[in-house]
């Protein structure tokens, strides 16, 4: 921490005293707060007039299980948040659960601690017990082909092919879940593998006593579009299960109606429970998605004009799904410039165009914003992730 800290120190962006106090606050809020620099061109600045308080009080209090979930476009900064935020959580009491859902895992990299294997890892060097986990794709992927094969189509068919009856699946072609399940639209069985495996996961945490010491998860979730599927993925799953009972309810009475004509046995009525059960149990991660009392979207971005397009747009398809959505950070967040370094003046005067915007953006207005500077060390393992928590999470 020490080491960090005299890094930070360093940043071109302070004065010697500057420097100085950084490492005494190790804080650099406090510390532009406390020299509050002018800006190398005058452009109008938000940054002093608006909400820097994230409300950790709020997230941190409660011994009730609590789920975060923390998303946007890809490389804005959501790994570093979310680890930083489960290692606040676990250094404030809480037994905390880290969960990357990003195909593209960076979480191993940001705790400094391999989590491939897709199982719990204890994190080292909190306070609290904190557990990381990187669900593996490639093993969701199998699990979700597997399981649609045993109860979509081709299970169905292979039930009636050894009743000679294989005939009648074929006639049902308006109902060709099965095949939709086994080979989805390229890019859908990932989103649907992840979103599925997270889906299980989190009915995991939730019903499993191994799980139940967890007050908070954390999730480090997939760049936006992966994530909306995600989200809508329960409906999605719902009605797929609804029509694949539908379609085994009429090949049972085609069957029972063909076993009086023939005078064969009944069929087994294998599977509708199962599916019964994954859609109850789906129909439970809906609710826990959009109940506020539990769940929470945090929306992180960095302070350009793209960025912020697609958190407006993130957040108003998570408003439209119902997904319980009040804090926004604005990762990556530069200092005015103190030297005639006109590069830096060019991209303070872009940021400051870009926060603007948030105040514009109908959407986005509305969200309690969170400013985080950009630090000139990269953050990386506990001691780093503690430092970006205590600037972001107060
Ligand atoms: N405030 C910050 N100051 C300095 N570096 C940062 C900051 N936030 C993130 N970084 C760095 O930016 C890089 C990307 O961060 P991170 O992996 O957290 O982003 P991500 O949104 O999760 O990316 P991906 O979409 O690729 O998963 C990392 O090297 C991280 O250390």
């Amino acid at each position: 921490m020490a080491s960090l800290l005299h890094r930070l120190s360093k940043s071109q962006f302070y004065t010697p005293k500057m420097r100085t106090n950084l490492l005494l606050n190790s804080s650099i809020h406090t510390l532009i707060n406390q020299y509050p620099l002018k800006p190398a061109l005058p452009v109008r600045s938000i940054v002093t007039t608006v909400e820097t308080i994230a409300g950790f009080d709020e997230m941190v209090s409660g011994l009730q299980r609590k789920y975060y979930m923390l998303g946007g476009k890809g490389g804005v900064g959501k790994t570093s948040c979310a680890a930083s935020l489960a290692v606040k959580f676990a250094n404030h009491g809480h037994p905390t659960i880290v969960v990357s859902t990003d195909p593209a895992h960076s979480l191993s990299d940001s705790l400094d601690q391999d989590l491939t294997g897709g199982i719990l890892v204890p994190v080292q060097g909190v306070d609290s017990p904190l557990y990381a986990l990187e669900v593996n794709p490639e093993k969701a992927r199998e699990e979700f082909r597997s399981a649609s094969q045993q109860h979509g189509e081709g299970g169905v068919k292979n039930l009636m092919d050894s009743m000679g009856l294989g005939m009648l699946v074929d006639q049902l072609g308006d109902l060709k879940l099965g095949e939709l399940l086994d080979t989805p639209p390229p890019g859908l069985d990932e989103a649907i593998a992840i979103s599925k495996a997270m889906a299980l996961q989190v009915m995991e945490f939730v019903e499993s006593q191994e799980y139940s010491r967890f007050r908070r998860v954390v999730f480090d979730t997939a760049p936006t579009g992966h994530t909306l599927r995600l989200l809508s993925l329960p409906d999605f799953l719902d009605a797929s299960i609804g029509k694949m009972m539908k379609l085994k309810k009429k090949i049972a009475s085609a069957t029972a109606a063909l076993k009086s004509a023939f005078g064969k046995g009944e069929p087994q009525q294998d599977g509708s429970d199962k599916l019964e059960q994954l859609r109850e149990r789906m129909a439970k991660v809906r609710d826990l998605f959009h109940d506020p009392e539990t769940t929470e979207f945090v929306i992180v971005t960095i302070p350009t004009v793209m960025a912020l397009s697609e958190s407006s747009r993130l957040c108003s398809s998570l408003r439209k799904e119902k997904v319980p959505v009040q804090r926004l950070i604005v990762n990556q967040m530069i200092p005015p410039s103190v030297s005639d370094c006109k590069f830096c003046a060019m991209k303070w005067k872009d940021q400051m165009r870009a926060l603007d915007l948030i105040q514009k953006d109908s959407e986005l207005a509305k969200l309690k914003l969170i400013q985080s500077p950009l630090i000139d060390v990269e953050i990386r393992g506990v001691p780093a992730l503690k430092f970006m928590g205590d600037i972001i999470w107060k």
